[in-house]
C-alpha cells in the first residue's frame, strides 16, 4: 500500500501537532543539523530545523544540488537510487537528525546516515512519520533509534492526531494507485542516465505489469 501523508498536510492543526511532537523530543538536545530527505522529508524536516535552531541540509536525488557533492547509492522496494549531499554542508563532530516521511526497507535512511557519518557527523536519531514494519527497515539503521510519531499501526501519537483532527487521517491508497506509481518509477529506470541498468529496469517492468 502507498501511504499518503498529504491528508495530514491539509489540516494545519494536525500538521502543526505532528511537528510539535518532534520538536518536543529534539529541542535542547544539541542537534546542529537536520538532514531532510527529498522530497517528503523536506516537508517535515524544515519546520523541525527552524524550531530547534538547527541548520537544514537537503539530501537530494541525483543531479539536483548545484555544488560539489558526495553520494551514496541504495536499493528501494523497486529499483535503485542515489542520495547526494553538498560537500562542506556538515562538519565533523556535528550532531545530526535525519528526517523523512516514511521508512519502508530502510535503504534511504541508511544511505542518509552513511553520508553524514562519512563526513564525521554523529547521527543521533532518524525521525519518520510512518513505519512499514513488515519491511524491517529498522534493521538497517546501524543500531540508531528510529523515532516515529504517527505510526500507521496505531501508536498513541497517531491516535492523538486522528482523534483530534477528523480530516487528518493517514490513509493507505489502493493497490492500483501504488502500482501506477511503481510503474512510473520503473519507466524512469529505462532512462540510461538513471542508476538502474536498462535490462534490470525492463525485467522489473515486465514483472510489475503481469
Ligand atoms: O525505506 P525505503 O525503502 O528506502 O523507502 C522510503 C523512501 O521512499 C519514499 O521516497 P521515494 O524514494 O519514493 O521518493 P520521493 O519522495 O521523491 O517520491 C519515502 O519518501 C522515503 O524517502
Ligand atoms: N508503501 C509506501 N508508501 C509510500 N511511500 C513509500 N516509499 C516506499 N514505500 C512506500
Amino acid at each position: 500500500m502507498f501511504q499518503d501523508i498529504t491528508t495530514l498536510l491539509l489540516d494545519p492543526k494536525a500538521f502543526k501537532d505532528t511537528i510539535d511532537l518532534f520538536v518536543e523530543r529534539y529541542k535542547g538536545k544539541n542537534i546542529s543539523v537536520v538532514a531532510g530527505i527529498e522530497a517528503r522529508g523536506f516537508i517535515f524536516g524544515t519546520p523541525i530545523a527552524l524550531a530547534i535552531g538547527a541548520k537544514f541540509v537537503p539530501l537530494r536525488k541525483p543531479r539536483k544540488l548545484p555544488g560539489d557533492v558526495i553520494f551514496e547509492e541504495y536499493t528501494l522496494e523497486y529499483g535503485r537510487d542515489r542520495l547526494e549531499m553538498h560537500v562542506g554542508a556538515v562538519k565533523p563532530g556535528e550532531h545530526a537528525l535525519v528526517v523523512d516521511d516514511l521508512i519502508a526497507t530502510g535503504g534511504t535512511l541508511c544511505a542518509a546516515m552513511n553520508l553524514l557519518e562519512r563526513v564525521g557527523a554523529e547521527v543521533v536519531e532518524c525521525a519518520c512519520v510512518i513505519e512499514l514494519p513488515d519491511l524491517q527497515g529498522r534493521e538497517r539503521l546501524h543500531g540508531k533509534p528510529l523515532d516515529q510519531y504517527l505510526n500507521v499501526l496505531g501508536a498513541s501519537v497517531k491516535n492523538r492526531i486522528n482523534n483530534h483532527h477528523d480530516s487528518a487521517q493517514i490513509v493507505p491508497l489502493d493497490r492500483r494507485r501504488h502500482r501506477q506509481r511503481k510503474m512510473k518509477f520503473l519507466k524512469k529506470g529505462l532512462n540510461p542516465q538513471r542508476q538502474s541498468s536498462r535490462s534490470e529496469a525492463q525485467a522489473a517492468l515486465q514483472k510489475a505489469s503481469r
